[in-house]
């Protein structure tokens, strides 16, 4: 069984036990002025269906160091692969508007992100197909919170493209069929998206030339886990690029 048909079957597992979500009691953010013209999107995330990536990083302190640097946090809260939780949104909250990452299925899970905080929420365009995709993305929009429609191909990319709306598409430099990430790819569709819709590119960055390369592409930002999980001091060079290239394009 491929990985997101397994994902597809814990989640329905998961929902048929998962409690109601709290009330919202934290305010709703804009999640893509938050990001201002190039923004970085710092995820806390704890492991994956690679293996641990960093256990002794407090969410908190994870938050506070990554703050004055990061236009936005994402949180994996999927507890299986990633060791997440819902409540690292509201731990993220007060530092910075939260994009909500899990594998959601159903609205119900939109309703979960919007109860503990969210301003964000990741729609896997592959994991549910193009009409639910779209109904989740605007069952969010009505909820106020900013879809993520993740895409990690073209012809998905191109058709996302075209739904309007307050979308915004995240190029997902890894294939979540076969888990390998190619950054080359990630530029290639962004390049044949550009102007089209407002994107972010996602996974395996680690280089200030990455940020860089994004950025010229006029994306609205990219989204960094396990390399500023593992040092998180690398956000300095990473939002210096970021600076330098807003100042250029
Ligand atoms: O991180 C993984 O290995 C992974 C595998 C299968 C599905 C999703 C996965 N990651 C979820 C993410 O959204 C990434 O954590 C995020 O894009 C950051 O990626 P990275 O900077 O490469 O940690």
């Amino acid at each position: 069984m491929d990985f997101l048909a397994q994902v597809k079957k814990a989640v329905e597992l998961r929902l048929a036990t998962e409690p109601s979500p709290p009330a919202r009691s934290l305010p709703l953010v804009d999640f893509s002025k938050a990001l201002g013209e190039f923004g970085i999107i710092a995820e806390y995330k704890r492991a994956s269906p690679r293996g641990v990536v960093r256990l002794d990083m407090q969410p908190w302190a994870y938050f506070a160091m990554l703050q004055p640097y990061a236009a936005a946090f994402s949180v994996l809260t999927e507890p299986f692969w990633f060791l997440g939780d819902y409540r690292f949104i509201p731990m993220a909250k007060p530092f910075k508007p939260v994009l909500m990452k899990d594998f959601v299925l159903d609205k119900r899970q939109i309703e979960i992100a919007y109860g503990y905080g969210a301003d964000a929420v990741l729609i896997i365009y592959r994991l549910v197909g193009r009409e639910k995709a779209m109904e989740l993305a605007e069952y969010a929009q009505r909820l106020g919170l900013t879809p993520v429609v993740e895409v990690d191909n073209l012809q998905d990319a191109k058709e996302a493209a075209t739904w309007g709306g307050k979308i915004m598409l995240g190029i997902n430099s890894r294939d979540l069929a076969t888990l390998e990430v190619s950054f080359h790819k990630a530029i290639e569709i962004a390049k044949a998206l550009r102007g089209d819709v407002d994107f972010i590119i996602e996974s395996g960055i680690s280089k200030p030339e990455e940020v860089e390369k994004a950025c010229m592409l006029y994306a609205k930002g990219v989204l960094v886990g396990t390399a500023l999980m593992k040092n998180p001091a690398l956000i300095k060079e990473l939002r210096h690029a970021a600076e330098s290239c807003v100042s250029r394009r």
